[in-house]
């Protein structure tokens, strides 16, 4: 394989991507070009607001051809044309055979919640110390314990379920927002009984589905409508906005004497989110880490 590397403005990037498209790149990659340095600029907005921008100040494109010839003649056509104007060839490189899987593997490697409960791939063994673990390959859906916001509420999961105090601690839970099912699976595996979850993603509720089938657990996913009744545990690892929106409705599903478990939201957000759910419930921080931090509240 042959890969262009060029640098072009933000207005230039969809033509580009385009251009390239059509000369027959079997793919076309868009990464910022100024990432890692202090021209760096963030692009996503929270769910439901618009990004900060639309594009990077200055992007870096790859795309990929099965022949150095084409990738020279893809790269002489582009710079002849006036929309290339601005922009500039790095190089067409060849790109080394290598064994793609195996290194995206390697990205994934076990992940400790507590020294007896860990989140492990398909493909590594389980610790020998692991008594309880999740089996989780990266898929479309977020959740794959690797983000402190999932990690904590596990380790909120782990405390109740390791709770020998309490027959029952978990009883049923709602997760709402479950994304691969990760949150479910886990208070499954911590003795919840009767679990809900939902999601508004219909990939998420796949993955979930799949997920909770590979690790043996039974529950119930659907679109947020299928939540119904009260919970004893009710856990959301959404975002600061939607958690915001979604405060009267998650404060309802919560039985008396239940768990509320919010994650999702940055330190600066704990106020706005003490405030959203004053008059349902008293929210507090259970827990930090990496700038984020876990929000819970008993009704
Ligand atoms: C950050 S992921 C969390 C996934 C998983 N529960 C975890 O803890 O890793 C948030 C999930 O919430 C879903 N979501 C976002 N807004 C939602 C809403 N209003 N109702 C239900 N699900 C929502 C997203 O589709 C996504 O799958």
């Amino acid at each position: 394989m042959f890969e262009i590397t060029l640098l072009c403005p933000q207005d230039r990037v969809e033509t580009l991507s385009d251009a390239l498209d059509a000369l027959d790149a079997l793919s076309v990659s868009v990464e910022d070009a100024d990432a890692q340095t202090d021209a760096e600029r963030a692009l996503f907005g929270e769910p439901g607001m618009p990004p900060p921008q639309d594009g990077w100040q200055r992007s870096r494109i790859q795309a990929l051809f099965a022949e150095e010839a084409q990738a020279r003649e893809a790269a002489a056509l582009l710079q002849a044309q006036d929309f290339f104007n601005g922009c500039r060839i790095l190089g067409v490189a060849a790109v080394p055979d290598q064994d793609w899987v195996r290194l995206t593997q390697a990205q994934f490697a076990p992940v400790e919640i507590t020294p007896s409960f860990w989140i492990v791939p398909t493909w590594h063994e389980p610790p020998a110390q692991a008594e309880r673990l999740i089996r989780l390959d990266p898929g479309l859906a977020f959740g794959t314990g690797t983000h402190p916001t999932t990690r904590m509420c596990l380790r909120w999961i782990a405390r109740q379920g390791e709770n020998a105090s309490a027959a029952d601690p978990l009883g049923r839970t709602l997760d709402y927002g479950c994304g691969s099912g990760i949150l479910a699976i886990g208070a499954a595996k911590h003795g919840a009984v009767d679990i809900d979850a939902v999601d508004i993603d219909d990939a998420a509720v796949q993955s979930t589905v799949l997920n909770a089938e590979a690790n043996h657990v039974q529950l119930n996913a659907g679109l947020p409508e299928r939540a119904q009744g009260r919970y004893q545990t009710v856990l959301a690892n959404i975002l600061a906005t939607p958690l915001k929106v979604l405060a009267p409705l998650l404060c309802a599903y919560v039985a008396p004497g239940g768990s509320l478990v919010l994650a999702g939201i940055l330190e600066r957000q704990e106020d706005e989110l003490k405030a959203a759910y004053a008059p349902y419930a008293a929210l507090q921080v259970a827990d930090r880490e990496d700038g984020w931090i876990l929000m819970t509240a008993q009704r």
